[in-house]
């Protein structure tokens, strides 16, 4: 059990690493290639929530994220104990919404730097708390997905 508030808690501070590095390595806007054409450290910041929606919405994104995360906790101490795979998945989504909540609370906009360009796709620049939320959402759904199965074959 505790050992899944460890994980949040060491992706929450990688997170916090990461972005302040940035913000005291790089301008806004400067780019770095790290894998040139595919991958670039981009100092940027959103106001919004993924893609840039709902700009400077900062009362909305607090209020719903401490339902998110509330709700992870709650779920945490429920499923977390039967299913393993669950509570690593919802540790991902609490660090993820806890890392970009710090940032939103005490610089009013998210810090994103990881920059992806999948063919011609630029993919919005993104930090290690979207990347947690995101691999927490997809890890949830295929445990959620496999402790159906199990049932099933259980009866
Ligand atoms: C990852 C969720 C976004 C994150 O939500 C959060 O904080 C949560 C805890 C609080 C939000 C206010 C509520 C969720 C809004 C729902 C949403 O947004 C649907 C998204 C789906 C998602 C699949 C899960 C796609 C993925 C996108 C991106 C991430 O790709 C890895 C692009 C990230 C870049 O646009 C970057 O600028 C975003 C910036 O860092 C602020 N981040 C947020 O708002």
């Amino acid at each position: 059990m505790i050992w899944f508030y460890g994980l949040s808690l060491l992706i929450i501070a990688i997170d916090q690493i990461t972005k302040w590095l940035v913000t005291v390595l790089m301008d806004v806007g400067e780019q770095v290639p790290v894998v040139d054409s595919f991958l670039y450290l981009t100092s940027h910041r959103n106001e919004g929530a993924a893609w840039g929606i709902l700009q400077g919405q900062m009362t909305f994104f607090y209020i719903i994220t401490v339902i998110i995360v509330a709700f992870l906790i709650y779920y945490l101490h429920t499923q977390g104990k039967e299913n393993k795979a669950t509570g690593v998945a919802l540790a991902l989504l609490l660090a993820g919404a806890i890392g970009n909540f710090i940032d939103r609370l005490f610089r009013k906009e998210v810090v994103d730097f990881v920059d992806m360009y999948i063919g011609s796709y630029n993919y919005p620049i993104f930090n290690v708390a979207d990347a947690s939320l995101t691999i927490g959402v997809i890890l949830f759904l295929i445990a959620t997905l496999m402790e159906e199965k199990k049932q099933k074959e259980a009866k």
